[in-house]
């Protein structure tokens, strides 16, 4: 089925092939993609929805020398297997393999890292004037979806491609869809224009173009906004672009490779700034994913009839935990409002969504607006609940200091994906958030080790006056399996919970999910005859001052956490205790030793792999338990 696929090796080897070999060609990486993602899981529909467009640009662009920068990046498969990747694509995701976003570390096809929506148009502005400094003629390229497109920074961008006086290419890949449906006023026109579009709307606008656009490259910055004009449809999103002075073409069909390499030609030589609309099909050319792209947008392995495998299946999550508590506390408090940057699935709003319609806000890929916003409506009287993956919130940053930490505002940032993430690797850990918001005066961290604690840690968050910020990993919750003693008890402010006494000096503090972690790390020294002390931290902040008073008796406390050692809750517990040692002057002054991530980012890979490589899962904290105990020296 690749007969076509398995002779490139490059882009260079499209030129050779006919229009109905490159429309065969976009039918075999369709397929290559979609067999490896169902074998170890990623990003289905969007990729599926940018193949032809995918084809086109490196038909007509040289992106060895011209640069292409993808938004987000979750649709970059057909463009790795067409530099030079494919053989390595069936191990997309894992350890050693390919990562599922742009990596320069793997291709020089791809100039940066990325895993966040709306930095290709700020950083092709960047690469544009960069390359007139070089006095280089490169091509840059910036590919964008529609719901990224709508981003803050992706129209700070646009805002400023008045400073390029030079081509630079927008293509706006619009599909009508975030991970979910687009959200807000932008991407509601820019539905209602779709939808006045017929397919024959589509090809006249695209024939009109391809008749016109010899002139483009010749054509005069004025003049260019007249020809705009003459090749695109009545109805458009002109408007929306050319009142920043960016001339607009299209719309064209995204999946007719033949006119878009005509449409790229064209453009390439156009000597100023453009942007390119084109329509695609999230999902298209596999049913499953063309039925339901929200499911498909990122997926687990799947067989290839579209359902999901048994052992994939029905793990319940810090997240379904998150998603039933804020249900529950929503039913006994209507000031209780959640707030999702365009993931309610992933952050598990998808039930309060059903039965709190008028309590909950989807604002679009849009982080630090669902700060504001959050801001805001605490300042109403009400309730916030923000929940969004930790390492999007370090968007919202400025907005948690200025509007929750300078006015010392109630509300909750509920921070899934914390800690490690698995498969997706360094652009979506959540290795920093203890860090960001325990550096803001005022601010509260906490972390649920299990389920249970969840809805009592919301509980507590919702309750307690304060902003706080609640984190919590990407995986199940273990309350069958390990029970935690005395954590059924409600959340007290900077109150630890001890779940196992020892009879030894050291004691193992650990936050969230690395309690359990740390417990049954315990258990196995305990067959050794080492007998630890295992604390439920609850709080990065503030920390339990008894835990500091421990230190000042002469203890040995090992804290274990599932972020960077940086600003993390053993600094918090170390910096307390140097500022305790000034007030107090313990005598008898004992250790502390953290076990965090490294000051380096953790490779793509199982959870488990890597939290074994930060050295915190229950056999590497054993190990180092053995190592302090050996010395016998507390
Ligand atoms: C700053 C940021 N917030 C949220 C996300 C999560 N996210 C990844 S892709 C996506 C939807 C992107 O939609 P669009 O740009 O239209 O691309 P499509 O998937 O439709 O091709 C979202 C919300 C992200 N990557 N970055
Ligand atoms: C590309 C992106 O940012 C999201 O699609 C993200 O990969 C989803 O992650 P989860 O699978 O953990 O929801
Ligand atoms: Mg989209």
């Amino acid at each position: 089925m690749s007969e076509i696929l398995d002779k490139i090796n490059g882009p260079q080897d499209l030129q050779q092939l006919s229009p109905a070999a490159l429309k065969q060609l976009a039918e075999e990486i369709r397929h290559h993609i979609t067999h490896s993602v169902s074998k170890n899981g990623g990003h289905l529909a969007s990729n599926l929805g940018a193949v032809e467009v995918s084809i086109a640009m490196h038909y007509v662009f040289n992106f060895a020398k011209d640069k292409l920068l993808w938004d987000v990046g979750h649709q970059c498969y057909a463009h790795k297997i067409l530099t030079g990747r494919k053989e390595q694509f069936e191990h997309l995701r894992q350890r050693d393999g390919l990562s599922g976003f742009p990596s320069p570390a793997e291709s020089e096809y791809d100039p940066f890292s990325v895993g966040h929506a709306g930095t290709a148009v700020p950083t092709a502005v960047g690469m544009a004037l960069g390359a007139k400094h070089k006095k280089s003629d490169e091509k840059i390229v910036a590919f964008v979806g529609d719901a990224s497109m709508v981003n803050g920074t992706s129209f700070e961008g646009l805002n400023n491609l008045n400073l390029v006086k030079r081509q630079l290419l927008v293509v706006l890949n619009d599909n009508s869809m975030a991970i979910d449906v687009t959200q807000g006023g932008i991407a509601r026109f820019l539905s209602k224009v779709r939808l006045t579009h017929t397919y024959e709307d589509i090809r006249k606008t695209t024939d009109n173009m391809l008749e016109h656009l010899p002139l483009i490259g010749q054509k005069m910055e004025g003049a260019i906004h007249n020809l705009t004009k003459t090749v695109r449809l009545a109805v458009t999103p002109n408007r929306l672009f050319e009142s920043m002075n960016i001339p607009y073409f299209g719309p064209v069909d995204g999946h007719d490779i033949s006119s878009l390499i005509k449409v790229f030609r064209a453009l390439k030589d156009l000597n100023s700034p453009a942007i390119l609309h084109v329509y695609t099909k999230k999902g298209k050319g596999y049913s499953p994913a063309d039925d339901d792209p929200t499911r498909f947008h990122s997926t687990g392995p799947f067989e290839m009839n579209g359902s999901i495998e048994p052992a994939t299946r029905g793990k319940y999550t810090f997240t379904d935990a998150f998603g039933d508590a804020i249900v529950d506390l929503a039913d006994k408090d209507d000031k209780v409002v959640a707030i999702t940057a365009a993931m309610p699935d992933g952050t598990g709003l998808n039930n309060f969504r059903k039965k709190n319609p008028d309590r909950y806000y989807d604002v679009g890929i849009a982080e630090s607006a669902a700060v504001d916003i959050g801001g805001g409506l605490a300042k109403q009287g009400m309730k916030p609940v923000m929940a969004i993956y930790s390492t999007f919130l370090q968007r919202g940053f400025d907005h948690m200091f200025q509007e929750f930490s300078l006015q010392d505002l109630p509300g909750v940032f509920c921070i899934d994906r914390s800690g490690v993430v698995g498969n997706d690797g360094p652009t979506h850990h959540g290795l920093c958030d203890i860090g960001y918001a325990r550096m803001l005066p005022n601010f509260v961290v906490a972390a649920p080790a299990n389920g249970a604690e969840m809805r009592a840690a919301l509980e507590f968050a919702l309750d307690c006056g304060k902003p706080v910020a609640l984190r919590y990993p990407r995986d199940g919750v273990t309350d069958e399996q390990v029970e935690l003693a005395g954590c059924d008890a409600p959340f007290e402010m900077g109150k630890s919970v001890t779940v196992r006494e020892g009879s030894s000096d050291i004691i193992i503090a650990a936050v969230g999910p690395m309690v359990v972690e740390s417990l049954k790390a315990a258990e196995q020294l305990a067959e050794e005859g080492i007998d630890v002390t295992v604390v439920n931290a609850r709080f990065a902040k503030p920390v339990d001052e008894s835990l500091v008073s421990k230190i000042g008796e002469g203890k040995c406390i090992i804290t274990v956490e599932d972020h960077g050692a940086a600003c993390g809750f053993g600094s918090a517990l170390m910096e307390r205790v140097s500022q305790r040692f000034a007030t107090d002057g313990f005598e008898n002054l004992g250790r502390i030793v953290n076990l965090a991530g490294p000051d380096e980012f953790i490779r793509a890979g199982a959870r488990k792999v890597q939290l074994d490589e930060m050295g915190v899962t229950a056999e590497r904290i054993a190990e180092t338990v053995r190592r302090i105990n050996a010395k016998g020296n507390l």
